[in-house]
């Protein structure tokens, strides 16, 4: 069966832009990555990515000059079919989306197509809130192309689930797509554009409205956010009880109602999304009149957990002078990336106590000087763990699994891990954060 390639741009060459427009490219479509960062236009047409992702560089390099190209310049987007926004929707101060940047993206891509041409499908893929798309991408497009939208210039909604450091493979092997449009011209060439990857991987196809599309999105994060918390306040009264939440975990997650995956107890839930999308979504519904009680909960759980790691600390180790080593920076293993690590409130609290950090991670050193350029960062776990009073594990980085000797180095060899990655040994006065 012939499979129809297509010109596709993809605005905005972040974490989920890049994904897509070098995914699209294997998939055999023709790609335009349309970014205002010169830097990471620059670098995609050299073959490069400017965000850490397995598998990505390859696809990068493999399809760069070819099928994949980069520009600052909107106007490319007048050769394409099919226009994807993957713009960031940050919070503002209050938790609520601020939709300012898909805004200003939107008037562009607008601008782009203004003067007539071909028939053209803008794809909102950024996570926004239900009701945006309709009050204010497509108003933006109808301002910069000055021609209402629903004739020539169409618009659709298709989430997106990937999650860092398998942002390759989850996008490749999805396992729904949801396709949001409200006519069947816009279902049809969505549907089209995602036609390779459903002979290839044969994901279930959701086809909604936009609105609901918008909504599925917040849904699911809020779900799994929510499920996460709900294992940490079973993990933290389990911890009260002698008893290892991990052992439950296993057994409730044999439940098919339940499942067995989000199901690790820890230092809670961080990144660029869980606590973004839930926010927003209790701002959200709040301005619609509705109390959010449970997803209230979710994040105060979520928000207690590192104090509850730092004060196993203190059960062992004065902190005050003390020399403590945190492991893991990145939010998550297998990502470069920061945003909302629980690192951050971690370091915090250990700076609030008069403790000296030194943080190790293998990827996500640089963002993190950032937020913290006083701290000290080791090049490797064994400098960080030599001459320390004290550890933290944040993230669940394999290597961190396999450290042993290493442990010997420690002025007083205590481990307080919030992740379940070291392997309790003697010698080592070992503490998970709820088993
Ligand atoms: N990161 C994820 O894992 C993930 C997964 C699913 C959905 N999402 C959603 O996707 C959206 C994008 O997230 P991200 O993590 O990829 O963002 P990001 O911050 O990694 O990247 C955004 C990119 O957009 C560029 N940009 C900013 N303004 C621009 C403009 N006006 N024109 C062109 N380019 C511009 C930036 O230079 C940057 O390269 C958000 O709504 C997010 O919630 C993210
Ligand atoms: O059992 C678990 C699973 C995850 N986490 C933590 O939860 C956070 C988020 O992890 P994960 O969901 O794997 O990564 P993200 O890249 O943030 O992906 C989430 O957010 C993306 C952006 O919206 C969505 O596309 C994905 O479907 C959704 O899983 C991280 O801090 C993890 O350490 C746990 O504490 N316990």
């Amino acid at each position: 069966m012939t499979v129809c390639t297509m010109n596709i741009a993809v605005v905005g060459s972040g974490y989920v832009g890049t994904t897509l427009a070098a995914c699209f490219a294997d998939l055999g479509h023709e790609v335009t990555a349309i970014d205002i960062d010169e830097g990471v236009v620059d670098r995609l047409n050299r073959g490069e990515a400017s965000i850490h992702e397995p598998g990505l560089d390859e696809l990068i390099e493999e399809h760069a000059g070819d099928r994949l190209r980069a520009t600052t310049d909107y106007d490319a987007i007048r050769d394409c079919e099919v226009t994807f926004l993957a713009l960031p929707t940050p919070s503002r101060e209050d938790g609520s989306i601020d939709a300012s940047i898909i805004e200003g993206g939107a008037r562009s891509v607008g601008e782009a197509l203004s003067g007539g041409g071909n028939d053209h499908l803008v794809v909102v893929k950024s996570t926004v809130i239900p009701g945006t798309t309709e009050g204010t991408l497509i108003p933006a497009i109808e301002a910069g192309s000055g021609e209402a939208v629903g004739e020539r210039i169409r618009v659709g909604m298709n989430p997106e689930f990937l999650r860092e450091g398998s942002a390759v493979t989850d996008f490749l092997e999805p396992e729904k797509l949801v396709l949001g449009a409200d006519d069947d011209w816009s279902h049809d060439r969505l549907g089209s554009v995602f036609e390779p990857l459903i002979e290839r991987a044969d994901p279930a196809v959701v086809e909604a409205t936009v609105r609901e599309a918008e909504t599925i999105k917040y849904a699911n994060n809020a779900f799994l956010a929510t499920k996460i918390s709900l294992i940490n306040e079973l993990g933290n009264i389990c911890k009260e009880f002698g008893v290892d939440a991990y052992r439950i975990a296993d057994a409730i997650g044999l439940d098919d109602r339940i499942g067995e995956r989000f199901l690790r107890s820890g230092v809670g839930w961080g990144g660029s999304c869980f606590p973004k999308d839930v926010d927003a979504l209790r701002a959200a519904a709040r301005e619609a009149g509705y109390e959010p009680e449970l997803l209230d909960a979710a994040v105060a759980v979520n928000d207690r957990q590192p104090e509850r790691l730092l004060a196993l600390l203190e059960d062992h180790v004065d902190l005050t002078g003390a020399r403590i080593a945190v492991l893991g920076l990145a939010f998550k293993p297998g990502t470069d990336d920061v945003r909302n690590s629980r690192a951050i409130p971690v370091i915090e609290g250990l700076e609030e106590r008069g403790a000296t950090v030194v943080a190790y991670d293998p990827v996500a050193p640089a963002p993190m000087r950032e937020h913290f350029p006083g701290i000290e960062y080791a090049e490797s776990a064994a400098e960080a763990l030599s001459g320390a009073d004290g550890a933290l594990v944040v993230t669940d980085w394999d290597e961190f699994a396999a450290l042993d000797e290493e442990f010997e180095g420690m002025a007083s060899p205590v481990v307080i891990d919030g992740r379940r990655v070291v392997e309790p040994r003697e010698g080592l006065t070992y503490e998970g954060l709820t088993w």
